[in-house]
């Protein structure tokens, strides 16, 4: 083993199959990550081989969550505790992440999909190219209606930009129109879905928008683009 190498890092014999399209779902905490996941397995599981990734900063909430939703066979989910700001881990050192995916490659691949969701953080995480080739950012109507114009990298310049729970529009007075066009107008073209895990025509349309990442990805025209570095922010180091 050459010297500075991590003892706990594996390593990866290339594989002789396609590699799985690698999709992040990032957005602060609460407004529905895991839940979309959850949605996109339902929906999705029976078209295509699908594996989960989850983050947390301490524990494996996330992953239990989904293995007792028995959205997948629960040993297609597994959970990265990044002990760290969730930045980090989806960010600047990605290798545990990489590793848990080539881990499910290796051990269920062929897989079409891989969903990765980040640890709930605020508004400024985005995954890196190099471990998303393509990335969801998630926002709630809860999180309140001016919360699509306060911008950042996710809101911005990710692949899909997901406005959740447009259920509870009506309870928390929010005007779902107006905060997809707020966030339309500083993404450039790039699509904005109002969704509700408990309204089917909004869930095809993300399944929709899945399969076709997939298509591109599969005939070789899907380029990972980066929606930008987070803001600056420092971690204390005991
Ligand atoms: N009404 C409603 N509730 C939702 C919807 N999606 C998620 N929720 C609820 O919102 C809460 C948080 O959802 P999660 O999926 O755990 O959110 P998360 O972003 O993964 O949370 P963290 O991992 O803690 O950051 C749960 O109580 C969900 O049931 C939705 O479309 N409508």
């Amino acid at each position: 083993m050459p010297e500075n190498q991590n003892p706990n890092q594996h390593f990866h014999e290339p594989l002789n199959q396609p590699r799985a399209l690698r999709i992040g779902v990032a957005g602060p905490v609460g407004t529905g990550k895991s839940s979309i996941l959850a949605t996109l397995c339902r929906t999705l599981a029976g078209e295509l081989s699908m594996a989960v990734v989850t983050n947390d900063i301490y524990t494996d909430e996330d992953a239990r969550f989904l293995r007792s939703a028995g959205v997948l066979p629960t040993e297609r989910i597994r959970a990265v505790e990044t002990g760290a700001c969730p930045h980090t881990a989806i960010r600047d050192d990605v290798s545990a992440n990489l590793d848990a995916v080539e881990d499910l490659e290796e051990a269920y691949g062929p897989l079409d999909l891989v969903l990765v969701e980040s640890g709930g953080d605020n508004l400024t995480a985005t995954f890196s190219p190099a471990l998303a080739d393509a990335q969801i950012f998630c926002i709630d109507v809860a999180g309140g209606g001016d919360v699509a114009r306060k911008g950042g990298p996710g809101i911005t310049g990710a692949d899909l930009l997901v406005v959740n729970k447009t259920d509870l529009a009506p309870h928390v007075e929010v005007d779902v129109a107006g905060m997809v066009t707020d966030a339309e107008a500083v993404r450039g073209g790039l699509p904005v879905l109002a969704l509700s895990k408990h309204d089917p025509s909004s869930v095809a349309a993300l399944a929709d928008w899945v399969r076709s990442v997939l298509a591109r990805h599969r005939a070789g025209s899907h380029v990972p683009t980066d929606p930008g570095p987070m803001a600056p922010h420092s971690h204390p180091h005991p």
